[in-house]
């Protein structure tokens, strides 16, 4: 079903239609000698479009957002931002500007490039960065993020907050109309002593299966955070947006978890509130220009653009004023 044929459907009601079954052409005798060496090119030819994908549109944010004049700049964890750092190299190599990263494996990337980090607690106290940088693994129509598919987000969201602006960089596999379309799970940090204390917290609030993440090899044992905590990851239903959410005639407000059904904020709030949850890969809220406009001395969560690399090379640039439709820039 086209896309276009979906818009004035409420949205809740659109998500599972989403899930297009996709027919198989080939006869079922070939299909294991076609599996095996297409799983093989297809992998490649994919792994290939999506690096290309995430580069150009790291190329575009920085061409956008990225001033060699600047004197702080966050950036954040992950494969996508290893891009942005290049691409950062390319514009700049004034050593005055100080780059804040969101954990180890991102400050490694910036002292291997040759910038200049400066840890977050470093920072003079007055001090907002000009911008921030960060991947994501989901990106609503509303711009609200998932993160932490890297076990990395406590960091990311305090960057993101102290910037004047926070920008995101992903490929096209992220951009969805609401969180949890594709994306399986909210990556959750926790202390780890609260750990059978926040798994039922989160089952009563309708994740049917919260789980600690692994180390890759399961006998190491859960994995362990920058801030040595585990992270839970939790699947719920797709999360719906402000619009989403109408009083039913029950008067009880649909999106605070009635039939498992959360508004990403709601869901955000209330996760946050358990006891041992450090931080919630729910990024949402005011973005940057917002918090600076109403003066709260400091940004936001929620990125203020999003730039998704698409397959064909292009990048795709969503704002809140773009919709989920977004701008396809030059
Ligand atoms: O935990 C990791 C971070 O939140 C990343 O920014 C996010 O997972 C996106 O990572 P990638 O750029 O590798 O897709």
């Amino acid at each position: 079903m086209p896309f276009f044929a979906l818009r004035n459907t409420p949205r809740h009601y659109l998500l599972p239609q989403l899930k297009l079954a996709i027919p198989n052409p080939y006869p079922p005798l070939h299909i294991s000698i076609i599996r095996s060496y297409a799983s093989q090119q297809g992998a490649t030819k994919m792994t290939s479009k999506i690096e290309e994908a995430k580069q150009s549109a790291a190329r575009k944010a920085v061409e956008d957002h990225f001033d060699p004049n600047f004197s702080y700049v966050g950036i954040g964890s992950g494969t996508t931002i290893i891009y942005v750092i290049e691409a950062i190299k390319e514009r700049s190599s004034n050593p005055q500007i100080q780059f804040v990263p969101t954990g180890y494996q991102s400050r490694q990337a910036i002292v291997d490039a040759g910038l200049k980090p400066i840890a977050f607690d470093s920072l003079p106290n007055d001090v907002l960065l000009d911008v921030a940088f960060d991947g994501a693994d989901e990106v609503d129509e509303d711009l609200n993020c998932i993160k932490g598919g890297g076990a990395c987000l406590f960091q990311e969201k305090l960057v993101a907050e102290r910037a004047r602006k926070f920008v995101c960089v992903a490929d096209y596999r992220k951009d969805q109309p609401r969180l949890l379309t594709t994306w399986p799970t909210i990556p959750i940090e926790i202390a780890p002593l609260s750990a059978p204390v926040v798994l039922s917290a989160l089952r009563a609030l309708g994740s049917p299966s919260p789980t600690i993440r692994s180390n890759k090899q399961a006998k190491a044992g859960p994995l362990k955070t920058d801030q040595d905590f585990f992270i839970v990851d939790a699947p719920f239903p797709p999360l719906l947006l402000p619009q989403d959410v109408t009083g039913s005639g029950d008067g009880t407000k649909f999106g605070e978890g009635g039939e498992g059904k959360w508004e990403v904020g709601s869901l955000a709030k209330r996760i946050k509130e358990i006891t041992g949850v450090l931080d919630v890969g729910i990024f949402w809220g005011v973005d940057g220009a917002q918090a600076l406009k109403e003066g709260r001395g400091k940004g936001g969560q929620r990125p203020v653009a999003v730039y998704f690399g698409l397959q064909d090379g292009r990048v795709k640039l969503r704002t809140v004023e773009t919709g989920l439709e977004g701008r396809i820039l030059d």
